[in-house]
């Protein structure tokens, strides 16, 4: 595999937070979702994969390059978009704004820039300073895109967004994936673009990497099941997440080895149900704050990391 990003233990330290190390390969072709926590480090992830933090340790290489290269030979291949990237120039109007951009962008296109300002209904006229805050947004995604890039890190790109124009950012990045070269490593915090758009989600958590899974495979493996009693080898068992009474009930994140152990010990499955992405990651960081038990709910388990992770490089 060539990947289209590699980071090799990266880390950044603040004053309050440290980030990493962080180990993770995109592939190209695909889409990777970045979901975490507010302050869970996600900006400081995009920022270091575009250069724009340097990492106290550790690597990012884009395209396979070597690091030296990346800086002339990359940035017309990447559409970048948030982290507050335009702030310094918001004095500039949309138009000088997207002129300024053509100096990094050297293959800005006119027509499809002029083309994607009418579908977003945005004035180029305007001062970006001026521009709502879903209106920035917008404009930083119109100019992530507007050259074509062969790679989009976009940082939240949606958040104050109005609906139509989120619609319309998804079939754009949906035809955008199109190209098979095309690749997109998104954070956001809007289900329906993690559940339509992405292949991977790599959760974030204080900094770290809590897991890197494949999207259908989380939802292959994570279940409830409606059972009439429950084994006692399988009580303390890390592959039972939660456990539920009146009626009795498990959460599993094996579904497969789960069912075929309750089936051997004959316990009647009544009802299985498959999690929805949202309830997974909840459960995920309920684990990973280590909750405990409110109300007479049984949480299990003690280490998330040898159990949630599926893929993780
Ligand atoms: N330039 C900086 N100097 C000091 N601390 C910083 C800096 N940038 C970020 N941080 C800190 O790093 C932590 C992570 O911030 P970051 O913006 O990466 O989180 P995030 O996951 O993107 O959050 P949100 O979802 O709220 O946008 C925060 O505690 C923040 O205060």
């Amino acid at each position: 595999m060539n990947p289209v990003i590699k980071v090799n233990s990266v880390e950044k330290e603040y004053k309050h937070f440290h980030l990493g190390p962080i180990d993770f390969e995109v592939e190209k072709g695909t889409v990777v979702a970045v979901v975490g926590a507010n302050g869970s480090g996600k900006s400081t992830l995009f920022k270091t994969l575009m250069g724009l933090a340097q990492p106290d340790n550790g690597y990012v290489q884009l395209f396979g390059l070597e690091e030296q290269k990346q800086v002339v030979d990359v940035k017309n291949r990447i559409g970048f978009a948030g982290s507050g990237l335009y702030h310094a120039f918001s004095q500039l109007t949309v138009n000088k704004l997207a002129e300024f951009v053509s100096h990094w962008y050297t293959t800005l296109e006119k027509d499809y820039y002029e083309h994607l300002l009418n579908r977003y209904e945005i004035n180029g006229k305007e001062k970006f300073a001026n521009c709502s805050l879903g209106t920035q947004k917008k404009v930083e995604f119109v100019l992530a895109m507007a050259h074509r890039p062969q790679l989009l890190l976009l940082d939240e790109p949606s958040a104050n967004v109005d609906m139509l124009s989120q619609r319309r950012m998804r079939e754009d990045l949906k035809s955008f994936m199109e190209q098979e070269e095309n690749s997109i490593v998104i954070s956001t915090y809007i289900q329906d673009e993690v559940k339509q758009m992405c292949d991977y989600i790599c959760i974030l958590d204080d900094g770290k990497i809590k897991g890197f899974f494949e999207k259908d495979e989380i939802r292959h493996l994570w279940a409830r099941l409606w059972i009439s009693s429950l084994p006692d080898q399988l009580k303390n068992d890390p592959r039972i997440w939660k456990v539920e009474e009146h009626p009795l009930q498990v959460i599993t994140n094996q579904l497969p080895d789960i069912e075929e152990e309750l089936l051997k010990c004959q316990v009647d499955i009544i009802r299985i149900k498959r999690l929805e992405l949202d309830d997974i990651m909840e459960y995920m960081f309920i684990f990973n704050k280590k909750t405990t038990n409110t109300s007479g709910v049984l949480l299990k388990g003690d280490d998330c990391n040898h159990k949630n992770k599926v893929k993780q490089n």
